[in-house]
């Protein structure tokens, strides 16, 4: 009988119920012991819906209150002394270092202001990892045992587990050093962190688990020799321990190939390979395995929502099975499902038939075990035949391939994608237009989005107040945010937002070949969850998506009003996408109708607008190639076409944020003005990479993520240690990113710093010229 695995299950509980847990107990609502009892109960629910399921291979330790790369900091004492010194209790260190942590001096209990570690996305995905943050004073130890505590939890239930665990090759690969220690490579601690996990593995083995689940995703990157030989290290390693249990070594996101020679010989007992990704890749890696290693074949998706296409699935893992051998085969999902919603069945509006292209996370559990029933030779003959239909419905739908798309598709010429003069020109038209000072001074968009907001968002979409009601309530918004940002001296202003529920989902819900859910969530980052939503066909723009809004703010002020939209890759990134059209064609799609809509803005007297690109860099291929430079080339292209059809006079800005960012990619897109998250990137080279930037460029000035207010002179010293790098003509001062997650208090204090740091540089090259 082939077995069925299940790599990791979303966390965040079917209802969220774990942000709301743990935004309250940031909030002071609920003591530890009620947010440790949300974890426990999700994580029993979880596992007993895999059981129910028949689930064979279910995993522990996937569970986490924040991010699984920064409990394993946690738990391996990576913890930069900066955090430690306060001696807070193990879970508001941990947070501190998610997400900074700055209060007040009380009797009892000292001050804290400390920022966050450095949050990027993992690998090409929309979800963010914390960067374990190593330094020549970081002393490996076992903090505590939450892999071996969750494993005897699940026992207690009745439910053996297989522990996931990041492998070490991984952790600290994909981590950096601290400040203090430049010099640092990370993958040189190898020989010292070894036997810390050794030691977790072996307390595993000890309470009972026979096999783990070891993470190494970054196998299908392209490693460095060091990285590479670290395997052998590593691996060779933890096979000399006595009371290491079985190791599955699991790979997923791409193809491991190109990195075959690193884990082949290696004494695990099998290993884990992406075939949704890639399943060419089956000849391969089939051919490295001795012959007891277990082959754990990812075939149902963990990172999108399409159903499982059974026939080619079957027939995949029926290749598998002729290598190797029926009882070495697993059927897995191709990832931890942490990137899918949890329940179809929790959505009651989509249309029937659409709903039934879709697995979420709970259905793809079925799909792992009809599968390994498939290919065990039982009987499933029903849910084939519906699986058939299904995957046939889809493929017919008149939805899938709208005529008129298609026609305006194949007129794009290279033409609609250039502006009509180069930089130089624009900026000195410009200039002309905006009259701005030195170091200009603007935001990223939203503001925070208070309670008041949601609420009232939240009313209209359930028809609960009137369309003008809710007009009303956005304008008065729209005309406070306005007030505040000419009160506090800004020069560009935004409109703030507060009509957008979120950046990707409310241009899908105006855009026409979209699907939307209710409580579709996946986890972005910590308490951050998004509702993707899903491309089904064809794409194009019924009218104005927010050209009223935009005009509105510009009526209520006499600084420029930026326009505000998401970029054609990132709408496409953040949702999910179609899998029978090339994402270049999506992108495409995306870019036609948001170039109606820039067009459209600039008709109605908007003449700055920001198209928002965040997830430019997680779209890029996770190796070097045909494939990467083909991605760069059309989401370049694509951004361009969404852009381009504006006077000179018109100020394109771009944003990025949480990605090592290479400005190369940024170049090609030729906006007037790009900001960049920047606030916690200390490495010098990453600073200098950017001085050459061509276009004008806001650096990231302060943490979005975090509640801590930097002091004036905290501004005016980044800016110091940026201007002896770039050229000031050149600098806009702005935060990392959007402010909708923050609160009012320190968006004002902070805001107001950033503005006083700037006029201090204002002030000072003024002197200067
Ligand atoms: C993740 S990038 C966010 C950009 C958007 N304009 C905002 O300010 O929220
Ligand atoms: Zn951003």
């Amino acid at each position: 009988m082939v077995q069925s695995a299940v790599l990791g299950f979303p966390r965040i509980g079917a209802f969220r119920e774990l942000k709301k847990s743990t935004e309250a107990y940031w909030n002071g609502k609920i003591t530890a012991d009620q947010l440790l009892a949300t974890g426990k109960e999700i994580r029993a629910h979880n596992w007993k819906l895999q059981k129910d399921a028949g689930v064979d291979i279910i995993a522990s330790n996937d569970f986490s209150f924040y991010d699984q790369i920064l409990d394993l900091s946690a738990l391996f004492n990576v913890i930069p002394s900066r955090y430690t010194k306060y001696n807070l209790p193990a879970l508001d260190t941990y947070f501190a270092m998610a997400r900074g942590l700055q209060r007040k001096a009380t009797e009892t209990t000292k001050a804290v202001d400390v920022p966050a570690l450095e949050m990027v996305k993992w690998f090409d995905s929309n979800y963010h990892y914390v960067r374990p943050t190593f330094s020549h004073s970081t002393t490996f130890k076992l903090n505590g045992s939450k892999p071996v505590d969750e494993y005897l939890e699940a026992k207690a239930l009745g439910i053996e587990t297989r522990p996931v665990v990041a492998g070490p090759v991984s952790f600290l690969y994909l981590g950096k050093s601290d400040k203090d220690s430049l010099d640092l490579e990370p993958i040189s601690l190898l020989e010292k962190l070894l036997p810390v996990y050794a030691e977790l593995l072996k307390k595993l083995a000890a309470a009972g688990a026979k096999t783990v689940q070891i993470d190494e995703p970054t196998l299908v990157l392209d490693l460095p020799k060091n990285v590479q030989a670290a395997f052998k290290t590593a691996y060779d390693y933890l096979a000399s321990v006595e009371g290491v249990p079985e190791l599955i070594l699991t790979t997923y996101f791409g193809d491991v190939t190109p990195n075959l020679d690193a884990i082949k010989g290696l004494k695990v007992a099998g290993f884990h390979f992406d075939f949704v990704r890639d399943p060419e890749q089956l000849e391969s890696v089939a051919s490295i395995l001795n012959d007891k290693q277990i082959l754990s074949v990812g075939i149902v998706d963990g990172r999108n929502i399409w159903k499982n296409d059974f026939a080619s699935s079957i027939a995949l893992v029926k290749k598998a099975i002729e290598k190797v051998g029926s009882d070495r085969v697993v059927v897995a999902t191709s990832s931890s499902l942490l990137h899918t919603p949890v329940d179809l069945a929790n959505e009651k509006k989509l249309d029937p038939e659409i709903k039934d292209w879709f697995s979420f996370a709970t259905q793809k559990l079925d799909e792992v075990v009809t599968i390994a029933k498939a290919v065990s030779g039982a009987d499933v003959t029903d849910k084939l035949a519906a699986n058939a239909k299904s995957v046939k419905s889809r493929k017919e739908h008149e939805i899938t391939n709208d005529s008129a798309v298609r026609k305006r598709m194949s007129e794009i010429t290279d033409d609609l994608t250039h502006r009509k003069s180069p930089f130089p020109k624009r900026l000195a038209i410009q200039k002309e237009e905006f009259h701005l000072p030195l170091f200009p001074t603007t935001t990223i968009g939203s503001f925070p989005q208070t309670k008041e907001i949601r609420v009232t968002r939240n009313k209209f979409s359930k028809g609960k107040i009137s369309e003008e009601e809710y007009t009303a309530f956005i304008k008065k918004q729209i005309q406070e945010v306005v007030k505040f940002q000419e009160d506090i001296g800004l020069d560009v202003l935004v409109h703030g937002e507060p009509e957008r529920n979120d950046m990707v989902q409310y241009f899908g819900e105006r855009l026409k070949g979209f699907a939307f859910t209710t409580n579709g969530w996946v986890q972005s980052y910590g308490s951050r969850y998004v509702r993707p939503p899903i491309i089904v066909g064809d794409v194009s723009r019924p009218g104005p998506m927010t050209v009223k809004t935009s005009v509105y703010a510009q009526s209520i002020t006499k600084k420029p009003m930026k326009g505000m939209l998401t970029g054609p890759v990132t709408i496409l990134r953040w949702s999910f996408p179609r899998d029978d059209v090339s994402q270049k064609t999506q992108a495409l799609q995306l870019a036609l109708s948001l170039r109606d809509e820039v067009e459209d803005l600039e008709k109605a007297g908007i003449n700055v607008v920001q198209v928002d690109e965040p997830a430019l860099r997680e779209g890029l291929p996770l190796r070097a190639g045909a494939e990467r430079s083909a991605y760069l080339k059309w989401a370049a292209e694509s951004f361009r076409l969404a852009t381009s059809g504006v006077k000179d006079s018109t100020q394109i800005h771009s944003h990025f944020c949480y990605s090592d960012l290479d400005p190369n990619h940024i170049k090609a897109l030729d906006a007037d003005v790009v900001s960049i998250e920047f606030s916690k990137k200390d490495d010098p080279n990453y600073i200098q990479e950017f001085a050459n930037y061509p276009n004008h460029i806001g650096l990231g000035l302060f943490d979005i993520h975090s509640p801590r207010v930097p002091s004036e002179e905290e501004f005016v010293a980044r800016i110091g240690e940026i201007l002896k790098i770039y050229q000031p003509e050149k600098f806009w001062c702005n935060p990392d990113c959007g402010l909708k997650t923050r609160k009012w208090p320190e968006t004002t204090a902070s805001l107001t710093n950033m503005v006083a740091a700037a006029k201090y540089y204002r002030n000072k090259y003024a002197k200067k010229n």
